[in-house]
């Protein structure tokens, strides 16, 4: 039977079978062959070129191909063929410089526009604006006046111009791809913008900008014969296309042949680059699904005080201790509270599960933890302590000091956090060497070394697999692995089974439940499953709409729940062997931020709620959040877990 590499393997083959076959049509393979030819041509000219092309014949001036010279002369009798075989040396190289130019300014000035935004987002797009309002010949002709006449100072200035597509097309692809999840993963694992934005996003989205390289190829070629045609480009002492069609224009009427194959030359080749770019389009950019941001987990230590004074006494090893945490955002619907005074804390060694419904704020209490709240959301009060760290406010550098080095996170979809176009074992040093220490070699042993303690099979020949050809489970793996990289004293775990089939699911909360006593970490295991959490975790903090309405000992909470919203995700909890018709649902759904109700925020859908419920604000009293809670006895007739 085949293995999940083995199949992905072939999966991934089957994928790339369409884009090689793409790619060998006759529209790409006729241009390919050409510019093939005047490469060698340009390298070879000397060697190729049967005379030389600046030497006068003046007995055989404006001659029509013959015996002597195959294409003619012009009408210095100078060899047509050598001039256009220099030519295209010429061709080549102007187009080349000009590209690179465009290519490493736009490029660099794209990616950091896209990935830092601000003010410099708003600087270069205003430049772009304004260079991009003129006419492209207007504007080289201007920046030749500045920089001075000639080949060199001519392609810098088409360089320039240039550099405002690559920079434009960088940008975009910036702004899509920094929302994807291996670069919160790299983020999470301490990585600095600089290597986020070399190493990470730029291999991964180098298809549309080899695309754009290759058209620019040909409207730089074509530019550079515009130019030298002008009189502005190529001088006397080197042989451009452009040039030999403006001598052809003087001379037409004597030897009509003469602008034929300067002419044909620069169509032709244009043509090829464009035909090439179009074909890689095809090839590189498929346009698969992005895959949506999500974001991450905390924790927190000492005494946590609720609302009303009710304070818990916090054991001398409590690890990561949140008090108070308000989180807020300036969205299009107005200003909302996403976390209304959520209080949480987490001991040394302890797994504490974060349970709600979607949107009731689990990913943005994790998310605030490591400081990557979404660019429109704050910390507007409350803090979050790791040991003695305050990581409310934290600059960025000491942020990068306790991503993936004090606390490790794992995200829901781990192939999505992977980059998809270097290999695991890369992607596995670069983690390790992100808080430096090791040199590669010793980086490469520790990484063999995590994929063996996580439990991926001949982990040796794993490190040069690429993230498609592992399973979802093995790729989580990998994923722990990386998260496990500098020993974090935290591991933020979010959803880490959700994606996996029942046995996987398993098996990865059993790696995650040996390694917690392996390595003593804490675990913050943020899941919609109470099943996980009956299974795996200490403790257990519900959420609802923004705050925390129970918190307890998780043989306490899912035997005796004493929330009505506890109370009714235990009743909603598929009852194995039993009636699936029976299954509760909580009727409606959790409201939006911007419109969590007044009073009790689970009261519209409480089903024991009281007038007194809509009204003022309840606060978390000895670990749950309800006024009624004396009067009710929401576990009632439910399923104990335990
Ligand atoms: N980037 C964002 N911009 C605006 N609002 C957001 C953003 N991320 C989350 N929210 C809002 O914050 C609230 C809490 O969302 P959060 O993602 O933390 O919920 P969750 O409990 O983790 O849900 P899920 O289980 O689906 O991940 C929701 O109302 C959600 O719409």
């Amino acid at each position: 039977m085949a293995t999940p590499a083995a199949a992905a393997n072939d999966e991934a083959a089957r994928r790339l079978a369409p884009r090689l076959k793409a790619l060998a049509r006759p529209f790409v393979l006729l241009p390919a062959a050409w510019l093939l030819l005047l490469l060698a041509c340009a390298v070879a000219a000397p060697l190729v070129a049967p005379y030389d092309p600046f030497h006068p014949d003046l007995k055989h001036r404006l001659e029509a191909p013959n015996a002597l010279y195959w294409l003619g002369t012009d009408d210095l009798g100078r060899d047509t063929l050598s001039r256009l075989v220099f030519g295209a040396r010429t061709a080549l190289l102007a187009s080349l410089e000009s590209v690179a130019i465009g290519a490493v300014l736009g490029i660099g000035i794209g990616l950091a526009a896209g990935y830092l935004g601000g003010w410099l987002d708003r600087v270069a797009m205003r430049l772009a604006d304004v260079m991009q309002s003129i006419p492209a010949v207007l504007l080289a002709l201007a920046l030749i006046g500045v920089f001075g006449k000639g080949l060199g100072n001519a392609m810098l200035a088409v360089g320039l111009i240039f550099s405002v597509s690559f920079m434009r097309i960088t940008r975009a692809v910036v702004l899509a791809e920094r929302e994807r999840l291996y670069v919160d993963a790299a983020r999470v694992l301490g990585l600095g913008p600089l290597a986020i934005m070399l190493r990470q996003i730029l291999p991964n989205v180098a298809g549309p900008l080899v695309v754009q390289a290759s058209i620019s190829l040909g409207t730089a070629l074509l530019i550079e014969a515009m130019l030298s045609f002008l009189g502005v480009g190529a001088d006397s002492t080197q042989v451009s296309w452009g040039a030999m069609l403006e001598t052809a224009r003087q001379f037409q009427s004597e030897q009509p042949f003469l602008p034929v194959l300067p002419g044909v030359a620069i169509t032709l080749t244009v043509l090829a680059f464009n035909l090439l770019g179009d074909a890689l389009r095809d090839s590189l950019l498929p346009g698969g699904p992005r895959v949506p941001r999500r974001a991450a987990a905390v924790t927190a230590a000492r005494p946590v005080a609720d609302d009303v004074g009710w304070v818990e006494a916090l054991p001398a090893d409590t690890l990561l201790r949140i008090e108070h945490l308000t989180v807020r955002l300036q969205g299009p619907q107005g200003d909302a509270e996403l976390l209304s005074d959520v209080s949480l804390h987490l001991r040394r060694g302890e797994v504490l599960g974060l349970v709600g419904e979607s949107g009731c704020g689990k990913s943005i209490t994790a998310a605030a933890i490591i400081g990557l709240l979404p660019p429109a959301a704050r910390v507007s009060g409350g803090s979050v302590r790791l040991g003695e760290t305050e990581l409310v406010g934290m600059d960025e550098a000491l942020a990068r000091r306790v991503r993936g080095r004090r606390i490790g996170m794992v995200f829901q979809d781990a192939v999505a956090a992977l980059s998809p176009v270097h290999t695991v074992g890369r992607q596995l040093i670069d983690a390790v060497r992100a808080h430096g220490g090791l040199d590669a070699r010793q980086a490469r042993a520790r990484a063999i070394e995590l994929l063996e303690m996580v439990g991926v099979p001949d982990a040796q020949r794993r490190m040069d697999d690429y993230p498609h050809q592992f399973s979802g489970g093995m790729a989580q793996r990998v994923v722990i692995a990386g998260a496990l990289a500098c020993d974090p004293e935290l591991l933020i775990a979010d959803e880490p089974t959700t994606a996996l089939d029942v046995t996987i699911q398993a098996q990865v909360l059993d790696l995650l439940m040996e390694l917690r006593e392996r390595l003593g970490m804490s675990i913050l295991l943020i899941t919609h499953d109470l099943g996980v959490v009956a299974d795996a975790c200490d403790r257990v903090a519900v959420m609802y709409a923004g705050q925390m309405v129970e918190t307890g000992p998780v043989r306490e909470v899912l035997a005796r729940p004493r929330h009505p919203y506890t109370a009714a995700l235990l009743a909603a909890m598929p009852k194995g062997g039993g009636d699936a018709a029976v299954l509760a649902t909580i009727p409606g759904r959790v409201p939006p931020a911007w419109a969590w109700p007044q009073g009790c925020r689970f009261h519209p859908r409480c089903p024991h709620a009281g007038e007194v419920c809509a009204g003022a604000a309840v606060g978390l009293v000895q670990g749950v959040r309800c006024v009624r809670v004396e009067g009710l006895e929401p576990w009632k007739g439910e399923r104990v877990l335990l």
